[in-house]
């Protein structure tokens, strides 16, 4: 059965990248196949294109930006609702590709359907809200002010964890400031960019303003990130790669947003209900399999309820169901490779070598190469990968402290600085916990924590800048400083 006849719009299945309106070949006879993580199946196959269309693509930016930003705001939020509603429209199709390319539950992929449109709808409006400021000018006869404009062409690099949100996250925000966009989908996870473009089209976004281009990373990235007519990259990805793309942006001193890995520490203060906090640590570290950025990695429980808190989350991470996201009542999907898993199992290996004692966790129970069972770890420590690496797999581990100054230390003993979690009910403790905390995002007493007011993103290794929000599409724009002289004398300047 072929992935279109899973669709009920069959155009929505596209094998090509998207440049200036048209679906591309790459004219080097290069291309990358696609896999189903949870069954190995190849889905389909896309090209890598080649420098000279990289280039192409950003002088199909270049030409529609002009056009793009010359619409009013409001022309532009028009065709970026009729965008949001086609992505309502699609849902279920969207769903399904993103579940047979990165393999989260089709609920979840409906969810994240939902979760990236609401991008969408957010701004669409805050477009229409770039205000500038007039300034009371100290200088005689003159009038101030400031003006936002677009910064221009934005190349957005995004991971496959979400791959649609991660997109239109940005996007979205590009588009309603004037900027046109390149973006660069992982190649794990074409087929959601791919079917963005699709629907942008439909939707009445002209030509070059939201391209997609498909090829090599490394050497895709070198061509966007030297060239001097791309004014902003926003990336989101591993620190590792965030890194990379920043020391190359540096000739060209673009605006760089980065969002970045975590390694999220989860707090429960001593007044905690056992249960009620094991089970809310499950949902924090097992969601999207455990490859999210705000998973749960480093499980910090009160020593007064360790191991009743123990129970229940062995308990509650028992009845957890992994297979085929496509498959009714499945709550964990595969791994996004075998890569992944090796990697789970190093760090599993590698906290069992330095003392931590597996309570649960039985790897041949896996139901497919692609699959990592569940982990529960106690006993981990400062001097394990678990700790310090963001483990991006279905792997918990917990371990006690015996006061708030011990946990705010080892919750801070990273270099990421993304999102934490705190359980308790006691408001002194929230307070003086959460404002010790060395993280760009703060949860109490729940795990979801996102979504479009959220100015969304990290400090220290975890990135740059906020996507979301009031601010998210400042990324997008300059501020103009205009002085008016030689007015005559008007009253009150
Ligand atoms: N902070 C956030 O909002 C957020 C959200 C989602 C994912 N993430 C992070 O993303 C990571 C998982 O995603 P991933 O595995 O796709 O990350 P990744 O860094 O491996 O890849 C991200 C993107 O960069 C490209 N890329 C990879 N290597 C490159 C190179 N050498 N040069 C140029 N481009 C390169 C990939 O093709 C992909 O498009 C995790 O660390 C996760 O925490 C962060
Ligand atoms: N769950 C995050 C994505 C990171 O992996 C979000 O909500 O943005």
């Amino acid at each position: 059965m072929t992935l279109s006849s899973k669709l009920s719009d069959p155009r929505l299945f596209r094998q090509y990248a998207y440049v200036d309106g048209k679906w591309t070949h790459g004219e080097g006879g290069r291309e990358e196949a696609v896999f189903d993580p949870a069954t190995g199946e190849a889905l389909g196959h896309i090209p890598w294109l080649e420098a000279h269309q990289i280039t192409a693509a950003v002088d199909a930016a270049e030409a529609a930006f002009v056009h793009w930003r010359a619409l009013r705001a409001d022309e532009r939020c028009e065709r970026l609702l009729a965008w949001y509603d086609l992505l309502q429209a699609h849902r279920e199709d969207l769903a399904t590709l993103m579940t047979l390319e990165q393999g989260k539950p089709l609920p979840d992929a409906r969810g994240e359907v939902e979760y990236g449109a609401s991008f969408v709808r957010w701004f669409a409006e805050e477009g229409k809200r770039t205000f500038g400021q007039t300034i009371p000018s100290p200088i005689p006869n003159a009038s101030l002010g400031t003006i936002k404009e677009p910064v221009g062409i934005a190349a957005l690099i995004t991971p496959w964890n979400f791959p649609l949100a991660m997109i239109t996250r940005k996007a979205a925000a590009a588009m309603a400031a004037g900027c046109t966009v390149i973006v660069k989908p992982a190649g794990e996870t074409p087929f959601s960019a791919l079917a963005l473009a699709e629907l942008a089209e439909r939707a009445g976004i002209p030509a070059g303003v939201f391209n997609v281009v498909l090829g090599d990373p490394p050497e895709v990235s070198r061509i966007l990130c030297g060239e001097d007519r791309v004014k902003a990259l926003s990336f989101t990805g591993s620190t590792r790669v965030g890194r990379l793309l920043l020391e190359q942006c540096a000739n060209t001193v673009k605006r760089v947003s980065l969002e970045l890995g975590g390694n999220a520490p989860f707090i429960v203060g001593p007044d905690m209900d056992p249960r009620e906090a094991a089970f809310a640590a499950v949902a924090a570290k097992f969601q999207t399999a455990g490859q999210d950025c705000l998973a749960a990695d480093r499980i910090l429980v009160h020593e007064s309820i360790h191991d009743e808190f123990v129970a229940h989350f062995a308990e509650r991470m028992a009845a957890l169901t992994v297979g085929n996201g496509l498959e009714g009542e499945i709550d964990l999907g595969p791994l996004i490779h075998r890569q992944a898993v090796e990697k789970a199992a190093a760090i599993v290996d590698d906290a069992l070598s330095k003392g931590a004692t597996l309570v649960a966790g039985d790897q041949s129970q896996a139901p497919g190469e692609n699959f990592f069972m569940p982990v529960l770890l106690t006993g981990v420590t400062h001097d394990m990968k678990i700790w310090h690496e963001e483990s991006f797999a279905p792997v918990a581990g917990i371990t006690a402290y015996a006061n708030d100054d011990q946990v705010i230390e080892m919750a801070n003993d990273t270099e990421y600085g993304l999102a934490a979690y705190i359980y308790t009910h006691d408001i002194r403790r929230i307070w003086k916990i959460m404002r010790a905390l060395e993280f760009g995002m703060v949860s109490v007493n729940s795990v979801k924590m996102t979504g479009p007011p959220v100015p969304f993103g990290g400090v220290k290794h975890s990135g740059l800048g906020r996507e979301g929000g009031v601010t998210g599409i400042d990324e997008y724009l300059e501020t103009k400083y205009y002085c008016l002289g030689a007015l005559g004398s008007v009253s009150g300047s």
